[in-house]
Formats: C-alpha cells, structure tokens, sequence
C-alpha cells in the first residue's frame, strides 16, 4: 500500500519560530507553547495557525475477545458488556470524553467497528461500518480473519474523510473496548520486539502490561500470559503490520490506524490519546511511516505501553494527568493548550513596539 502523505510546511514552522522571538517576553518563556505553536503552523501551512474551531474525536468500539473467559481467567476489571452499554452512553451524551469534550467544544462520534451486541436501533453514523462482532481470543486464534485488517484499516480511512469533509481541523482518536489494553500492549510488544517469546522470557513482555481498567496483580499476570502466548503463535508473522494486526489486534487497531493515516493523507493534524490509540498509531507508522509527522500526543496514559509507544514514536506529551480512561479524553483535554499556543502567535504584542 503507497500512500501520498504531504511534508509539514517547514518554512511556516521557521517563520513561527522567527515570530515567536519577537513577542513581548524573554526568548523561549513560553517553553513547550511555542513549539506546539510553532507545530501548528507547519501543520497548517500558515502563520499563525486556523483557529482550532472544529475539533473531532472519533471513538472506535469495539470487543476483543481475550474477554471471552471465566473470570477467573479475565484480563480486565470489567464484563465485556460494557462495551455495547457504553456505546449508548456516548449516543446520549453523558460519557467521561462527551462531557470534556463540550467543555473544550469539540464534537464526539462513537462507531461500531466491532461491538459484541446488537445496536441496529442506531444511527447509520455509528454502525455503518460495522466489520464483525468481536474477535479471535488472540492467545489461541487470530484476531481477524484474512482480509478483514485491510477492510478495517478502509473503514477507518473513510470515517477520517467523513470528518475532515465536514470540516474537522483537528483529528482525536478514542476507543471503547473492554479488554483492549492486552491487545494494545500485544500490538507493542510485537512492534517494539520487546516480545522474546522463543526463550520463554517474559520480563520484555511484562514491561508493556499495566492495570488497564484495574485488574490487580494476579489479572496482570494473566495479561502477561495471554500477550506471551499469543506472540508465540504469532511468530514472524508480527513482522508485516497487517499480518500483526490480524494475528494480535483487533477490527477496532485496524480502524485507528487507517484513520490515522488518512489524517495525514489529507493533510489534518491528529491528537493521539491513551494506550489504544497510541498502539494503532505504532503499527500505523509501520504501513506509511511519513503519517507519523501529523501525529502529536495529546496525555500521557497510566499505561507503560502507552509510554515505550510514544518513546518509540518520538512524541513527548503535551498532558501528564494520570489518566487511563481512554474514549479520546486526555487528548480532548490537551485541546485548550493547543488553543492557547496558537492564540500566543496570533495576539501576543511584539517586542519591537515596546519603544
Ligand atoms: O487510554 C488508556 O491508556 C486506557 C488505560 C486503561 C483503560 N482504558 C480503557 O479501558 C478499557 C480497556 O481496559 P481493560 O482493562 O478492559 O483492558 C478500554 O475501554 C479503554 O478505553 C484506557
Ligand atoms: C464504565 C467504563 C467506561 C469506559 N470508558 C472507556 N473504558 C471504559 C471502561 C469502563 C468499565
């Protein structure tokens, strides 16, 4: 696959920079601001940078089915059904990333990638690309069946130019999906090699596992297990991204990672999110690696995949709150702070006219 991913304006982000010297305050007092200032401006090809006026998460759900197991083998803090209920709760509004996302005025779309239930009832908007209920429990089958990576990856492609044909300036990707954080942490593993699985050593495995929604040591423990096994029936096949995500991933990485890329594609800087989105945007860099130039970090997760990903990626968060909710929230949160960098450019008085 070739995609036409355009450069970031560097003569803009060299002219930002010029400008920004000249503000009234001394040269670099607004730290991190004015690199977010200056990124903007290479995102958006101008000085200052548009306004951040139409902002756009896209929560992909969907379920995973290293869920589908007694509890006393479970992965996760929470029942898979939660993943359908939440999926209603983002139509209604009242989710943890709806409410963050009115208070920084960005709009948020749930779609069903790969909900286990039904959601007919609801709009074309949210199930329309529906790929398949669930997937392959990861440490004894695959995840996708073939060809349904590449039809996920299109989906999330088209969901991207959905948005940004409505006008989207700004991309977040979010995710709902109980039990996605082993997945996420498989997809890292396999991506950073961090995974050895021949010699049965599990520290470099261990080292991406985290609590995900809260399971306590032993559920950690279990997740460590499961992302071992899986990359052991995996084997070389994790080398292809499409491969890795069909062997350890999910319809809902698949979807991410398309909508990621597309974002470059059509030129639309992207906010990546918690541990999910992060892991999609690992493998995405694999299939077109000069997407990852419109990609920035939005918040550190509680997640050490989320960490070794964004090291990996050379993104530095904007955020570091403690959060591990997903659905797009710490990314919706750093919002502002972009706002705040482009408005420094746009208002600031200059130095020149103190006189
Ligand atoms: O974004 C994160 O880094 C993050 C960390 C922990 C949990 N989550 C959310 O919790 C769910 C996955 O957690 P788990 O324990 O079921 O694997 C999924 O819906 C994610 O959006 C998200
Ligand atoms: C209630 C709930 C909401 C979520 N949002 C993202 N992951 C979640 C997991 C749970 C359990």
């Amino acid at each position: 696959m070739r995609f036409d991913i355009p450069a970031l304006d560097e003569n803009a982000r060299a002219r930002a920079r010029e400008q920004l010297d000249g503000l009234v305050k001394p040269l670099g007092a607004l730290g991190r601001l004015e690199d977010l200032a200056a990124w903007l401006c290479a995102a958006h090809g101008t000085v200052p940078p548009r306004p951040l006026d139409n902002v756009r998460v896209v929560v992909f759900a969907g379920d995973h089915g290293v869920t589908d197991v007694p509890t006393s083998a479970a992965v996760s803090a929470y029942p898979r059904e939660i993943t359908s209920a939440m999926v209603r709760v983002f139509h209604a509004g009242n989710s943890g990333v709806n409410v963050l996302a009115r208070q920084a005025g960005a709009a948020v779309r749930v779609v069903d990638i790969a909900v286990d239930g039904d959601l007919d009832d609801l709009p074309g908007a949210i199930t329309g690309h529906k790929i398949r209920s669930g997937s392959g429990p990861i440490d004894r089958t695959d995840a996708l069946a073939e060809g349904e990576a590449e039809r996920a990856f299109a989906a999330g492609r088209l969901i991207a130019d959905e948005e940004i044909d409505a006008g989207a300036d700004l991309l977040i990707p979010g995710d709902m999906g109980i039990g996605n954080t082993t997945i996420a942490a498989a997809l890292v593993a396999a991506t950073l090699g961090t995974g050895t699985p021949d010699t049965g050593d599990t520290e470099h495995v261990e080292r991406t596992v985290g609590a995900g929604t809260g399971v306590d040591e032993e559920g950690r423990a279990r997740k460590i297990a499961v992302i071992g096994a899986a990359l052991a029936r995996a084997g070389s096949r994790a080398d292809e991204p499409f491969e890795r995500l069909t062997a350890l991933g999910s319809a809902c990485a698949a979807a991410t990672a398309g909508f990621l890329v597309q974002a470059a594609v059509r030129g639309v800087p992207v906010l990546l999110d918690g541990v999910f989105s992060v892991a999609a945007a690992l493998v995405a860099r694999d299939i077109a690696p000069d997407a990852a130039h419109w990609w920035l970090a939005g918040h550190r997760s509680t997640e050490p995949a989320q960490s070794l990903a964004l090291k990996a990626l050379g993104l530095d968060p904007v955020l570091d709150l403690g959060l591990r909710l997903g659905e797009g929230s710490g990314a919706v949160q750093a919002v502002p702070v972009l706002r705040g960098a482009r408005a420094v450019l746009a208002e600031m008085g200059r130095l020149a006219d103190l006189g």
